[in-house]
Formats: structure tokens, C-alpha cells, sequence
């Protein structure tokens, strides 16, 4: 519409003044009025519609940041701490909007609408005789614009003048609180993109490749079990050094289990799932072609596991989890402890080998894929057994970029993570339920994030 009222005001015979605009806010029509004035060479009228303008513009400004406050859907339950940065970062991002969305009058885009009504007044009050306003409105120009070159002609002008004082230019208090908050809020948006985006995630193409790579390395069989596999080429190198880069810089150590594994006091244990990976998108910290990606990868994995394991039934992601393990400085380097004791994925065992289908295990997991990210670490053998006892180890996986490790959570499945002796050991976890009602919902709102993409973005 306002595109639409600049091409008729540029009609031959519409006087730009006589048009009325009812939606535009009062200082649209003062602001017009002052630069008619102007032209017409009318200082009071100039004075007086600037003055009432540039209060209006600052009183329209505050209510569009007003706006931006109250209640916040985030449309998930993220933490408490990410949900107070994520609300603050939207609320000021979306004031610092309003300042762009009031530079227009009647479709017509200025640049610097703010300032430039002291510029107006600047000449208006030296036409009228009234220096000391004039010198004021010269000050607070430059607050907005310190190296202006025509502005500082002026005020060399000025200070030529007998009648002037330094003091003179002294900004106005309008300004001066103006620029204040300006100055910092523009500090604060450049702390929060800096802060993130100093950190690498590599912006090297990580789409999936064209050509499949992928193959079955080892059957069930081979790994002395049953409903277990092992594949490789499921990811690239590029997108392993991706996922492992979103971790590094993106996760919670500890994952919300204190600051080191849940599983291992020697180790760190980072963590991050799809949620925050969604926030992180949403704050516009992370480019979404990694959620993309993410989701990518991780459906073909589950489309391996269906036709692997002969699955005609819909099969669920219940949880997806991207974690990096590593030991703290100094562990010794005969640890006997594990990485991740023996367990099985959906039950809980034990030492008698019995394995009871009840909280805190996760019951309703019925498939587990483990994809790995990378093998620059020592130690971190994945392993199965048959029971609770070391040496009852049946097969090994070494993690390596792109391998994935499947099989069926239950029992029949037992299993470790060998301690980490050097390094970071970096893998992306998925389990799969047939039950719809564990189905992992952030998903969904990743789907949707992705597609929603411009219209969700904040910035
Ligand atoms: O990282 C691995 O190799 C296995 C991890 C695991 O078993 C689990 O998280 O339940
Ligand atoms: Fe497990």
C-alpha cells in the first residue's frame, strides 16, 4: 500500500502536502508539513512542525519497542537460561527493528528520518535568530553522525559568531538519551552475534552427496548377535566435521547431568540435542542447512534400519543426541573404569542378568543407531557382551567417520563404551520407538523451523 501511494504522489497535479495518509502516525505529517515549510522559506511553521514531529517520532518509537515486550512463545520448552537469553535476543532485536520500520514517510524510505530533523531545526532557529537552539540542534546532530562534514562546517560557523558560547552545544537531552541507548543496544546485538559466531561451525557444503557410499560392513552374525549391524558411508567427512563443530560449540557440558558424564567421573561428557539445535537456529546463531543436514542424515539412517531389520511398521525417532566424550586433564592412564558401562537401551540390568522393562530406563526405545563422527582419540571401543562381565565382550566397533552401529534396544543387546584415553570421541545417537506416543516432537518443529525459515527468523 505505501508502495502504492508513492506511485500516485509522484502523479503530475498531486501536491505530496495534500495528501492525507490515515494510517501513518502524527509525525508523518508534521515532518512533511516542517520540510514544506522549509521550502517555503517559513522558519516558525518549520520550527514548530519539527519540534512536534521529532516528539512524536520518539513517542511512535517507544510504543513499536513496546511492543516487542511481553509474553514469548518460544513454541518449545527450551532451559531455563537458553529461554531468558532467547526472549532477551528476540525482544531486543525486534526493538532495534523499530527505528528502520519509522524511517518512511508516505512510502518513501529515509535514511537518517531521526537526525535529520535537527538539521531542519539547526537552520530554521539560525534563521530566526535563536543561536543557542540552533548550536543545541547542531550538537545533537553530530551525536548521531560525529564526522558529518557539512554539519561540522556549520557549527565552525556558528562558533564564529560573537553571540555564541561553546556551551552552546550542549546536545539536547532527547538526544543524548537517544544515542546512549542506541550506542548500547548495538553493543549488545554485536556481543551476541559475536559471541557465537566467532566460533567456527565449518560453512564448507554439507548436503548430501550425490553419490551413496554407503554399504553393510558387518551382519549380526559377524558381530556374534542377533539383530545388530554395522554399516559405513552413511556421512561424509565434511558432515561428520560439521556435527562434531555444532558440538564443540554448542553444547552443555554435561549435558544437564552435572559437568561430567553421567556415566564416567574421568570423562567430560558435551551434549546437544535437536531442540537446542533448533534454538540455536531460531536465534539465527546456526545456519539452518546443518538442522537440513541433520535431519537428513539422521531419516536415512532410519530408512537403513527399517530395511535392515525388515521393519513394516512406522518406526519413530524417540531421540536423537549428539555427544562428544572426553577425559579430563590428567586421568591416569590405566583407568579400569568404562566410557559407558554395560547396559542395554531399554531396560535396566542386572548383575544376575535379569533386565526389567522399568523407569529409569527407557522402555518404550525399540531400535538404537549410533553413527560416528570421527576417530582422532584413543580408546572409545564400542562393544557388545553377552552379560555383565568384561570378559564377556563379543564384538568390537572402532568409531570412525560415517560408521554406523544398529540393533534392536532390548536384552539381546547389551553393551559398553571402552574408557577414552586421549582426545574427544564424537557420535550421533538415535533411538527409534514403534510407539507414537514417545514420538520425539521437536522434530516436527524442526520441519517446520526449516520451512518456515525467513518468516520465523528474528533478525
Ligand atoms: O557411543 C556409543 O558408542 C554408545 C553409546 C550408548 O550406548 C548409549 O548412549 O546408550
Ligand atoms: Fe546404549
Amino acid at each position: 500500500m505505501l508502495e502504492t501511494l508513492k506511485y500516485y504522489s509522484s502523479f503530475e497535479g498531486v501536491d505530496k502536502y495534500d495528501i492525507v495518509n490515515y494510517e501513518a502516525k502524527d509525525y508523518v505529517y508534521l515532518y512533511s508539513h516542517g520540510s514544506a515549510a522549509y521550502e517555503e522559506k517559513d522558519w516558525d511553521a518549520t520550527i514548530n512542525n519539527m519540534e512536534e514531529s521529532l516528539t512524536n517520532f520518539l513517542h511512535t518509537e517507544e510504543e513499536c519497542r513496546a511492543q516487542c515486550e511481553g509474553s514469548f512463545d518460544h513454541g518449545w520448552l527450551p532451559d531455563f537460561i537458553p529461554s531468558i537469553a532467547n526472549h532477551f535476543t528476540y525482544c531486543l532485536k525486534c526493538k532495534s527493528r523499530c527505528y528502520s520500520k519509522l524511517n518512511s514517510i508516505n512510502g518513501e524510505k529515509y535514511e537518517d528520518l531521526l537526525p535529520s530533523h535537527y538539521n531542519y531545526l539547526q537552520f530554521a532557529y539560525y534563521k530566526v535568530g535563536n543561536l543557542k537552539e540552533a548550536c543545541r540542534a547542531v550538537a545533537s546532530f553530530l551525536l548521531f553522525f560525529p564526522n558529518d562534514e557539512s554539519m561540522l562546517d556549520n557549527k565552525e560557523y556558528y562558533m564564529k559568531s560573537p553571540q555564541v558560547e561553546t556551551n552552546f552545544f550542549t546536545p539536547r537531552s532527547e538526544a543524548e538519551k537517544y544515542v546512549q541507548r542506541l550506542t548500547y543496544e548495538k553493543k549488545l546485538l554485536k556481543f551476541i552475534s559475536k559471541e557465537f559466531q566467532s566460533i567456527a561451525v565449518s560453512t564448507e557444503d554439507v548436503s548430501k552427496p550425490r553419490i551413496s557410499q554407503y554399504k553393510i560392513v558387518k551382519t549380526g552374525a559377524e558381530l556374534k548377535g542377533s539383530k545388530r549391524f554395522l554399516s559405513e558411508g552413511l556421512m561424509t567427512k565434511k558432515q561428520c566435521g560439521a556435527v562434531v563443530d555444532i558440538i564443540k560449540t554448542f553444547s552443555m557440558i554435561g549435558d544437564g547431568y552435572d559437568t561430567s558424564s553421567p556415566h564416567t567421573e574421568m570423562e567430560k561428557f558435551e551434549g546437544l540435542s535437536i531442540e537446542r539445535v533448533i534454538f540455536l537456529v531460531y536465534l539465527g546463531l546456526l545456519n539452518s542447512r546443518h538442522l537440513k543436514m541433520l535431519l537428513e542424515v539422521t531419516e536415512d539412517a532410519r530408512e537403513k534400519v527399517k530395511k535392515y531389520f525388515n521393519l513394516d511398521e512406522p518406526l519413530f525417532f524417540t531421540y536423537t543426541h549428539m555427544v562428544c566424550r572426553s577425559p579430563f586433564k590428567g586421568t591416569p592412564r590405566n583407568r579400569t573404569d568404562l566410557s559407558h558401562e554395560i547396559h542395554a537401551d531399554n531396560c535396566n540390568i542386572y548383575p544376575d542378568g535379569k533386565c526389567e522393562k522399568l523407569p529409569p530406563s527407557y522402555t518404550w526405545r525399540d531400535y538404537s543407531a549410533i553413527i560416528y563422527l570421527n576417530s582422532d582419540f584413543k580408546g572409545g571401543e564400542f562393544f557388545f557382551s553377552s552379560n555383565m562381565s568384561l570378559s564377556s565382550i563379543q564384538s568390537s566397533v572402532s568409531p570412525t567417520c560415517g560408521r554406523m552401529l544398529a540393533f534392536s534396544s532390548g536384552r539381546e543387546n547389551l553393551h559398553g563404551v571402552k574408557a577414552v584415553q586421549k582426545g574427544s570421541r564424537c557420535a550421533l545417537g538415535l533411538w527409534f520407538t514403534f510407539d507414537p506416543q514417545y514420538e520425539e516432537k521437536n522434530r516436527h518443529l524442526a520441519y517446520n523451523l526449516l520451512e518456515k525459515d525467513q518468516s520465523l527468523s528474528i533478525y
